[in-house]
């Protein structure tokens, strides 16, 4: 047919555009120099938006569409086209944006390796939301502080820094995986190093840092998200209706991260996690630990599908049952492709 090229260049455009728009940060007031990405293949970021909170009964109740019906369709339609071509391009269209929970706010906490960016970022993608990686946000301030000779010890001068944190989340996208930037340099990798772990550990001890930064966590999350973190269930988001502490045996946990450091020694990965772990969960403020309410999941013998089929699932029952399941512990086949809402 004649008018497909066309039709199909007109469409094209309208994705990138669209793309654009939704792949971007989202700018927020206060906190200027922080922006969180959306997962690519999400949508419903607006640059800019920075709407009042909607409260808890907002979180999770709606579910949004990126605007593809309106006014974006008008435009994208080409002339002349009927019913069908609009319906082929909404079709088409929902392939590449999944449905987007707006305010619906889900928070995994839990020990190094457990499996939390990894399951955060596949759980952010099925609903269509952005990751919060509040570890992320201590190890970059960890890694600003060493460049500028500021000790991890010196608690006011890691308070004046966070206070003008200058961190950016990149969503991921066709280019690479999610990106952290730090002044507009691309620091995904240089905070994921085993001495800027155990720095993140150390100024995350330290109340005032994370005083500092609580209401950078809340204000990123407002429009929904996925949350990992320590002490999201527990201090950050204690109001959040899905809530999950994932974990896994030391030694599974030592072998994920061994395997993501070129050359490093198992015996020396476990010891380092076995410090920070025990750092993260004895600090007086905000410890890492299971909130009450939080769904444990023990990823020692599933692998990462399973978990985010399971988390996923829980989510999902709840969504669409009355109160939903309780908070529990999940259970299922290891290794299973698909996995039980709840044990
Ligand atoms: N359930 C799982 N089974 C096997 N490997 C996993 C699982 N979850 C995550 N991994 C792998 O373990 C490593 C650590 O996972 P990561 O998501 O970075 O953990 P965390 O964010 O909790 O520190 C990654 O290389 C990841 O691919
Ligand atoms: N919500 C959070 C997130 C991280 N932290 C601290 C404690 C952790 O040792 C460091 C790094 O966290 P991160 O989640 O990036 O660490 P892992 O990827 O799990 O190894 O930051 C925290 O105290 N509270």
């Amino acid at each position: 047919m004649a008018a497909e090229p066309a039709f199909a260049r007109r469409f094209d455009v309208r994705l990138e555009l669209l793309l654009h728009a939704f792949g971007g940060g989202v700018h927020l007031g206060a906190a200027q120099d922080l922006a969180l990405g959306r997962t690519n293949g999400g949508a419903a970021g607006r640059e800019g938006d920075c709407c009042e909170d909607e409260g808890d009964e907002a979180r999770g109740s709606g579910e949004h569409r990126p605007d593809l019906s309106r006014r974006n369709l008008a435009a994208a339609r080409p002339r002349g086209s009927g019913v069908d071509r609009r319906s082929t391009l909404v079709s088409a269209a929902r392939l590449v944006y999944p449905p987007v929970r707006m305010g619906l706010l889900i928070v995994i906490d839990g020990p190094a390796g457990a499996g939390k960016s990894t399951v955060a970022r596949r759980v952010a993608q099925h609903f269509g939301l952005p990751v919060l990686d509040t570890g992320a946000i201590y190890r970059t301030l960890a890694l600003a502080a060493r460049e500028r000779g500021i000790a991890w010890s010196d608690e006011p001068g890691l308070v004046a820094l966070a206070a003008s944190l200058p961190i950016r989340f990149e969503a991921a996208s066709e280019a690479g995986g999610p990106r952290v930037l730090y002044d507009g340099r691309d620091v995904t990798q240089a905070i994921r190093t085993p001495e800027i772990s155990e720095g993140s550990s150390q100024v995350s001890a330290l109340p005032a840092v994370r005083a500092s930064l609580l209401e950078i966590q809340r204000r990123l999350s407002r429009d929904g998200c996925v949350a990992e973190g320590r002490d999201l269930g527990t201090v950050v988001f204690p109001d959040a209706a899905h809530k999950f502490f994932l974990t896994a045996s030391d030694a599974v946990r030592a072998a994920r991260r061994q395997a993501e450091l070129e050359g490093a020694a198992l015996a020396d990965v476990l010891r380092d996690l076995n410090r920070r772990d025990e750092r993260d969960r004895s600090r007086a403020t905000a410890p890492m630990t299971r909130a009450a309410d939080a769904v444990l999941v023990d990823s020692s013998d599933l692998d990462a599908d399973a978990v985010v089929a399971a988390i996923v699932s829980a989510v999902s029952s709840r969504l669409s049952g009355p109160g939903g399941p309780p908070a529990g512990r999940l259970t299922g086949r290891p290794k299973a492709p698909s996995f039980p809402p709840l044990a």
